[in-house]
């Protein structure tokens, strides 16, 4: 592998490289090796100031007309050229996602095209926001007629996590600017490269100054003061739920909109009636992708008794074949967790699970082969009841529990038994099945015969403690746009409620 060198950036304000007001910086950590490998510099509130600041000006320069006000088409053309520039550095890009947080160099690059494809998107949306300006309402009375505009929200604070670092920003990214607003985003303090390179590329592309700031830092420093600012007017977040119930309580107190992505513990059930082979892999593709730190990962395997000992044999073996390795080597399918912390998390889940009495069928342990790096073997773990941890609580890392069922009201209702909503799984040959299966979950995202594939024109989001809001397609669009009503009298006669005064 060629030397990967990860560039020297500073925060994006204004349309400028701009040193941190208190000079402070954090570490860059490859989970593979633990080395530092660079530095990124740390926003604190007064960052956060002179962000906000820029994001407000650029917002409102020449009455709007540069930006929030253009047409859609124009700002397509940015966006346009955004997705063209990720595409030219796709490979450069996809090699500091993966040194960055640790995922294989083969995802990376798909998600390096996904961020090209969602940018490509917008600008689509972007365009057809024009044509949908002033549509027409229908009203009960004939004196009057009125339509709707949609317009930007304004300055918007889009907050991310580590797991996909550049994606989960571009979904909130390229739908903002398609609408008109201007942001300041604040990418995760574990994985912030690639949003920086983003930074660069918007600098590349001529994006006018202050449409788009990255501010990279910790989330108490840098998160905590964009979520409570009284100039942002809407806050979109993904990550943990507890960080999410934080930001919407600061945001609260000012009457201050926001969309939230959070946790999940999602279900796959799996039918009887399956192909074996081919169930066993999108299980393992449902839990065990992107390093198994994907907020939908069907992390909570159901399967029908009927065919649980095969079943449950040929998915040890499965996940036992995996390739772990660094991100960087040919055919590697799980790399390290994202950082120590994480790492120390997922083996504390592991311990937790057995001093409950669950089994570990296979994994959850650090690899032999691999003596460093932030490395946990694919863990499968059954014997599981519904009180215990591994059962509720969202690991984020690459363990998997599994339940028997013998009906399908029993597999819903586990299915069904947990806090969060974001995301369930059902596999069977009968399509009926799958067809009551998905109406019966209570989730935001159902996949049927299936388990993960993400299209960016489909609505993504959750229910319950998983969030609220939908990113993505046309529902991504309209989180940054308001609805404006204009209703106008056309009558020529007086409107006749008051008696006119005497002419004396
Ligand atoms: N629903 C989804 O689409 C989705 C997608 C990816 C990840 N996730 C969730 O994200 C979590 C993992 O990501 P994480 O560990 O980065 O989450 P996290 O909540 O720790 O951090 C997310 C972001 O919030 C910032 N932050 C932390 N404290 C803050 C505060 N007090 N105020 C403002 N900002 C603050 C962090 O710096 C980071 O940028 C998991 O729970 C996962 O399920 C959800
Ligand atoms: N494929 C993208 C999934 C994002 C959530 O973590
Ligand atoms: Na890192």
């Amino acid at each position: 592998m060629a030397a990967i060198t990860v560039p020297r950036r500073q925060l994006f304000i204004g349309g400028q490289w701009t040193e941190p007001v208190r000079r402070k910086t954090l570490p860059i950590v490859n989970p593979a090796t633990e080395d530092i490998i660079g530095y990124i510099p740390a926003a604190t509130s007064e960052d956060v100031e002179l962000a906000v600041e820029a994001a407000r000006k650029a917002l409102t320069r020449n009455k709007g007309k540069d930006w929030a006000k253009a047409s859609g088409a124009v700002r397509a053309r940015y966006l346009r050229a955004i997705a063209a520039k990720v595409t030219e550095r796709k490979s450069e890009l996809a090699n500091l996602e993966a040194i960055d947080c640790g995922k294989p160099l083969d995802e990376a690059a798909w998600d390096m095209d996904d961020v090209a494809g969602c940018f490509e998107y917008y600008a689509d949306l972007a365009e057809g926001l024009d044509a949908k300006q002033k549509a027409p309402l229908s009203l009960p009375l004939d004196t009057f007629k009125g339509y709707v505009l949609k317009e930007p929200i304004g300055v918007v604070g889009l907050i991310t996590p580590w797991n996909y670092p550049l994606l989960m920003a571009v979904w909130k990214v390229a739908p903002s600017l398609a609408a008109g607003c201007t942001a300041i985003l604040k990418p995760s303090e574990l994985a912030s490269v690639t949003c920086l390179e983003l930074a660069d590329i918007c600098r590349e592309v001529g994006l006018p100054p202050g449409v788009l700031n990255v501010l990279t830092g910790l989330g108490t420093e840098a998160g905590a003061p964009l979520a409570s600012h009284p100039n942002v007017d809407k806050i979109v977040f993904t990550g943990s739920t507890a960080t999410g119930s934080s930001i919407m309580t600061s945001a609260a107190r000012l009457v201050k909109p926001v969309s939230l992505e959070l946790g999940g513990k999602s279900p796959i059930i799996v039918f009887d009636d399956v192909e074996i082979d081919k169930a066993v892999e999108w299980t393992m593709f449902g839990c065990f992708w992107t390093n198994g730190q994907i907020c939908s990962a069907t992390s909570r395997l159901l399967v029908h008794e009927r065919i649980a000992d095969e079943f449950l044999d040929k998915l040890v073996k499965w996940t036992k074949n995996i390739k772990i390795s660094d991100p960087f080597e040919e055919g590697c399918r799980l790399g390290p967790v994202v950082s120590k912390g994480q790492y120390e998390r997922v083996l504390k889940f592991i311990s937790n699970a057995r001093n409950e009495g669950a089994t570990v069928l296979c994994g959850g342990t650090r690899p032999e082969h691999l003596k460093k790096g932030y490395y946990v073997e694919p863990g499968i773990i059954s014997n599981v009841t519904t009180s215990m941890e591994i059962w509720r609580e969202e690991v984020f890392g690459p363990l998997l529990c599994v339940k028997t069922f013998s009906t399908e009201d029993e597999a819903i209702h586990l299915a069904n038994d947990s806090q969060y909503g974001l995301a369930g799984a059902v596999l069977s040959n009968d399509l009926e099945k799958c067809d009551r299966v998905s109406k019966a979950l209570e989730a935001g995202i159902v996949w049927v015969n299936c388990s993960q594939p993400c299209f960016t024109q489909a609505p993504w989001g959750g229910t319950k403690r998983s969030g609220f809001g939908r990113e993505l397609g046309e529902w991504g669009l309209e989180n940054y746009l308001s609805v404006k009503q204009v209703t106008q009298y056309i009558s020529d006669e007086p409107w006749g409620w008051y008696k006119p005064p005497s002419k004396l």
